[in-house]
């Protein structure tokens, strides 16, 4: 079995094409396996990209644990250029997630991911929780360089507020007033990953909310840049929101696992 390496800033996935539905996507263990830094190929996670009938294709994505997630706006860009280089759209795609429909478009090194609508964002002592497509808690760092990020996201990501499903959990840093500094412990990876899309989208709706910083806003993740674009609605939803930065293929293999 083929697969690809994508990453988007740093943000890893195995891309497997899996429009003959030949990928055994219910064995946990192997997906687990494939994602494993020492003994498979190494990623935060794996995504199929499979035939759809109504859409350029359909995004199926595992996290490093095996269970299949909730949506990964890096791992959507990373499937967005997967697709590009398999010749299956020119310059903008329509496809479908577990979340829904997503648009995007392919510009040179950039691509341009729409998210979901969201519908608000509910405010708790010390941080704020919102679904950009995934759960997010969003909470402000002083010095974020030398956070104890594992430590301080697996305790949120395991507390009671959150049972049964968890949160992914995101320390934002205002860094000037355009850009934030993010890092995240990613629920089903079980770590700091060096960045999550749908964490960052929630990090820069909460800042414009809370703080006023204008639309885009600039992030900064251990990984590389990202910005988000977003319309503010009546009533504290966002529509036309935007994940944009770049996504790469790093190598190629077979699977023989
Ligand atoms: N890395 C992802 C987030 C993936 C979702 C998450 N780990 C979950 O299932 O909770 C991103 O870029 O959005």
């Amino acid at each position: 079995m083929n697969f690809f390496k994508y990453q988007g800033t740093g943000n890893d996935f195995v891309l497997v094409d899996d429009r003959d539905q030949t990928f055994p996507a219910g064995d946990q263990a192997f997906i687990e396996r494939l994602c494993h830094r020492r003994f498979g190929i190494g990623a935060d996670g794996l995504i199929l990209l499979q035939n759809d009938s109504e859409y350029d294709f359909r995004m199926v994505y595992f996290n490093a644990d095996g269970a299949e997630g909730s949506m990964c706006g890096n791992g959507g860009r990373c499937i967005v250029r997967f697709a590009h280089d398999l010749g299956l759209f020119e310059s903008e795609t329509r496809f479908r997630a577990v979340d829904g429909e997503h648009v995007a478009v392919v510009c040179e090194e950039e691509i341009f991911l729409k998210m979901n609508d969201v519908a608000g964002m509910e405010q708790h002592p010390g941080h704020t929780f919102l679904n950009t497509g995934s759960p997010h808690v969003v909470k402000f760092a002083e010095d974020l360089a030398a956070m104890d990020v594992v430590g301080e996201g697996r305790a949120i990501r395991y507390s009671e507020a959150f049972q049964p499903g968890g949160t992914n959990v995101n320390f934002v840093q205002v860094m000037d007033d355009h850009t934030l500094f993010v890092r995240t412990y990613e629920r089903g990876v079980e770590d700091e990953t060096y960045s999550c899309g749908t964490g960052v989208t929630a990090a820069a709706l909460v800042v414009h909310r809370q703080l006023n910083m204008p639309d885009p806003v600039f992030i900064q993740t251990l990984g590389g840049n990202l910005r988000v674009s977003f319309n503010p609605v009546e009533g504290g939803g966002f529509t036309d929101v935007y994940l944009i930065g770049p996504a790469r293929r790093v190598f190629d293999g077979v699977i023989t696992l």
